[in-house]
């Protein structure tokens, strides 16, 4: 488990992290998302002791990373995936890496197995396209066979099949029962992959909470009716203090209620339906909603 406890990190007289308090749970993957310079890769750094909190602690089993013992075989991260001597072949770099923690040599082969590198490992690090260097790291995070996983935006340069392989991989690790804490700006692939979401903007907490709740809680969620009776549910769906639009004539659009709840009231009160659904909002309608506030960077966008 990671837990972070008022965390706070002030570069000169900004501060870019702000009382973050959050714990991040072993089996799940836990999508880390936030704005353009929101803080997320600060925060991963202050995690790994890259870099030291003005305040607060961010804790991996209950202890600083300085104080882990074998700190790869405990947590395993891909930050920056270029971060590579160039000239070094990738199976050599994972060959010191091993070395120098302890690590069976064997982990070496295993590793560039799992993420399919094989030959291409062979060659110059630097040669690496940016989703082979992906690839590597990733490989680099598993080496230790670590419980705690950190990955910042794991699927930069990948093709298709390579975010598909990813995902694929961070479900493994967290049904191994895993910390799996993955940072992405790529809010469709978030939605397929992660279980809970931290969200973050201009270094503060936003929300921390499973993603079925944060889609449920965007304004686009909503359940839509299709009736002949439309005046009369809407009169039954008001007086249970329910708010609903009319976008048809015989079709409302309710929000802030179940399916059932919206089912329940129409067949109390007699009410035909033609139609009952739910209308889910995407995580990244959601996520705009949520974020709204906080983007520091780029076009003002309109909320949703
Ligand atoms: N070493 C540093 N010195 C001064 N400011 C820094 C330093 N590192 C990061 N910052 C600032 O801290 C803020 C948070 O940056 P960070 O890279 O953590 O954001 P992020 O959420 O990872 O952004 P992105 O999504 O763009 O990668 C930014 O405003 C950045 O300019």
């Amino acid at each position: 488990m990671i837990s972070l406890n008022g965390l706070r990190k002030r570069y000169g007289d900004r501060t870019v992290i702000d009382e973050l308090s959050l714990d991040v749970r072993p089996g799940a993957v836990t999508g880390f998302l936030g704005p353009n310079g929101a803080g997320k890769s600060t925060t991963m750094r202050l995690i790994l002791g890259l870099d030291r909190p003005t305040a607060g602690t961010a804790l991996i089993g209950g202890l600083p990373y300085h104080r882990i013992r074998n700190p790869l075989r405990t947590v395993g991260a891909l930050l920056d995936a270029r971060a590579l001597h160039p000239g070094r072949s990738g199976r050599a770099h994972l060959t010191a890496l091993a070395r120098s923690n302890g690590i069976p040599l064997r982990r070496v082969t295993e590793v560039l197995e799992t993420v399919g590198l094989g030959k291409a490992a062979r060659g110059r690090a630097g040669a690496l396209s940016l989703g082979m260097s992906q690839r590597l790291g990733i490989a680099a995070a598993l080496l230790g066979d670590p419980e705690v996983l950190m990955f910042d935006e794991p699927v930069n340069g990948l093709d298709p099949d390579g975010v598909r392989w990813v995902r694929d991989l961070m479900r493994s690790l967290a049904d191994e029962g895993r910390t799996v804490f993955v940072s992405s700006h790529l809010m469709s692939e978030m939605q397929l992959t992660a279980d809970h979401l931290v969200v973050i903007g201009r270094g503060r907490l936003i929300a921390d909470a499973p993603l079925a709740e944060i889609i449920a809680r965007g304004s686009l969620t909503a359940v839509v009716v299709r009736t002949p009776h439309a005046d009369d549910l809407a009169v039954r769906l008001g007086a249970a203090g329910l708010r609903w639009e009319r976008p048809g004539e015989n079709e409302l659009v309710v929000t802030g209620a179940t399916v059932e709840h919206v089912g329940d009231l129409a067949h109390e009160a007699g009410i035909r339906l033609h139609e009952l659904r739910p209308r889910e909002a995407s995580l990244e309608q959601a996520y705009q909603e949520l974020t709204a506030d906080s983007v520091e960077y780029g076009a003002r966008r309109e909320r949703v």
